[in-house]
């Protein structure tokens, strides 16, 4: 695989609009490995000029799961743990470096690390698990909601 565009969310893909993370430069460096530059818009701003923390949180959920999709896995989050080691600045060009740490069956291992750029000093770390859906994994969840009558 050849250095490439990953697609944005369902959501933001709909409303046609950048990532409202702020993760659109984002690229498939190979089957297992991509590389985001981004920076926490100021709206996500949680201490002062510091990133919260559900927005760390959240970049990586999106960025681990888009990257799996894109290497043709269709997936949730069964599990995020984020690993909070310095303040994250907003507004500042950061990178998240991600990879396909192993598989195991439906089970996918996914690690990524945030960095300003340029600097080698973790800011943050995730880990996590992917499970890939069984056919139906939707359907089901619509069904489930009928039946609560929403
Ligand atoms: C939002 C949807 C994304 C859709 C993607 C397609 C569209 C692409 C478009 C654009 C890309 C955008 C991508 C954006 C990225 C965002 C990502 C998210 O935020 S995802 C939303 C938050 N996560 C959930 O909503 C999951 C809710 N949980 C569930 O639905 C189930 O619990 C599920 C599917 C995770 C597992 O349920 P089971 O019934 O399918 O499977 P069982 O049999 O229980 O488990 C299968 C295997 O997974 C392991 N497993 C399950 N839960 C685990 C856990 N918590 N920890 C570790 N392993 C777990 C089990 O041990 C089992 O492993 P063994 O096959 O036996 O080896």
């Amino acid at each position: 695989m050849t250095a490439d565009l990953v697609s944005p969310c369902r959501g933001c893909q709909m409303s046609r609009t950048p990532c409202r993370f702020g993760a659109d430069d984002f690229v498939a460096l190979s089957e297992t490995a991509a590389r985001v530059r981004l920076a926490c818009p100021a709206a996500f701003e949680g201490g002062p000029r510091v990133a919260h923390g559900g927005w760390t949180a959240a970049v990586f959920d999106d960025v681990l799961g888009r990257f799996l999709v894109h290497t043709g896995v269709k997936s949730v989050t069964a599990t995020l743990t984020v690993d909070y080691l310095l303040p994250v600045p907003v507004e500042q060009p950061l990178e998240i470096h991600l990879e396909i740490a192993a598989r195991e069956g439906r089970r996918n291992h996914l690690t990524g690390v945030l960095r300003l750029q340029g600097s080698d000093r973790d800011l943050a770390v995730a880990r996590g698990v992917w499970v890939e859906l069984r056919p139906g994994h939707f359907e089901r969840h619509q069904a489930r909601m009928a039946e609560l009558g929403t």
